[in-house]
């Protein structure tokens, strides 16, 4: 484990009668925001409580910030905010009373725990509505709430589980643009789950991806999403000619140029980059036709694409077995991440 490292598992295993919430888990998570993908019951709430001392492990070790996750859990939790998935907040009482009384409970004294409250709930933009019951409450006040407590103790590391769960497109947004700003404002380092991918690619610098309790991926978005040898391609219908099909003619002409092609979606054609010159033919080919370029570029990959690639799999029977009879996997990830990416 390098010092860097603020979580670091092995061969971490949490088995439930009927199930098996986590399977031989290995990973390592350095400083940052990182992502933790997993479909509903992929196991990711397993791990966070797990982490943070709440639930013993039925087998293997870990750490978080150094610090044992079998026999320190009352001194990780000193050093680690939680926020929870589910709603949890007193309906009588008001945020700055709740947040008050989460930092006295970390160790606070009175005034720095009153000082400390201010600042954290001005920070996730609660202001007047702060001395109001929680109870009459938005979903994205709540939420907000419940990363302000998560933080009011000045943490290393914050463990996020769902925090975008319930929000609009703008309440989410909202959220993610906060906890870039926990690690780029604060250096406090990040753990956020979700079940949307889309999300992630904006937020996160690594993204360790768990299905079935099993370490499916860990690696850097930027891997993630890495370049492709394709050639996104869209053109304008022809400026006089409305029965002219651009697409259908511009795909034959390329094929006969030795370029292969392929529909995707809607209005955009992907062509396999052979070499520097299939720039130059798709735009020789498209200004022949007298067509105007909207699009042509590189594509990256998606993340998303890593499920369709595992749903294959499935489909071959090698994704079975004891502890995955659940229903998660690629189907819910896709459905997922199609949510994630109306937002
Ligand atoms: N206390 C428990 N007793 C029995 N089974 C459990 C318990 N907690 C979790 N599980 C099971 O373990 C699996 C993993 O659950 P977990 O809550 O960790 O998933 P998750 O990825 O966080 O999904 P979600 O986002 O829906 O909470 C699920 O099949 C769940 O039903």
């Amino acid at each position: 484990m390098t010092v860097s490292t603020v979580i670091k598992t092995d061969g971490l295993t949490k088995r439930f009668p009927r199930v098996t919430a986590l399977d031989r888990l290995t990973v390592e998570v350095e400083p940052g925001v990182v992502g933790l993908v997993g479909a509903n019951g992929a196991g990711k709430s397993t791990l966070i409580k797990i982490l943070l001392g709440l639930s013993p492990a039925t087998e293997g070790t870990g750490q978080v910030l150094g610090l044992d996750i079998a026999t320190q859990g009352p001194a990780i939790r000193e050093r680690v905010g939680y926020m929870p998935e589910h709603d949890c907040l007193p309906p009588d009482v008001s945020a700055t009373e709740f947040v008050v009384h989460m930092a006295r409970m970390s160790g606070l004294p009175a005034a720095a725990a009153r000082e400390r409250t201010a600042d954290t709930l001005r920070h996730v933009g609660l202001y007047e509505e702060r001395y109001r019951p929680m109870g009459g409450y938005s979903t994205g006040m709540k939420q907000r709430v419940k990363l302000a407590q998560a933080l009011v103790h000045d943490p290393q590391l914050v463990l996020l589980d769902e925090p975008t769960n319930g929000l609009d497109p703008v309440g989410r947004d909202e959220m993610l643009g906060l906890i870039r700003r926990i690690h780029s404002d604060f250096g406090i380092s990040v753990l956020v789950t979700t079940h949307l991918l889309g999300e992630l690619e904006r937020t996160c610098d690594h993204l360790v991806v768990i299905d079935g309790g099993k370490l499916l991926r860990s690696s850097s978005t930027a891997s993630f999403t890495g370049s492709t040898q394709l050639l996104a391609v869209e053109v304008t219908d022809h400026p006089s000619d409305r029965t002219f099909d651009a697409d259908a003619v511009l795909t034959e002409r390329l094929a006969a140029a030795g370029l292969t092609v392929r529909a995707d979606g809607s209005r955009i054609l992907l062509v396999e980059i052979t070499g520097d010159e299939t720039y130059d033919t798709v735009r020789d080919t498209v200004d022949d036709l007298g067509l105007g370029l909207i699009r042509l570029e590189q594509r990256r990959h998606r993340v998303a694409e890593i499920f369709s690639t595992r749903s294959d799999e499935d489909e071959h029977g090698e994704h079975g077995g004891p502890g995955h009879g659940q229903e998660h996997g690629a189907a819910a990830y896709q459905a997922a991440a199609a949510g994630g990416e109306q937002a």
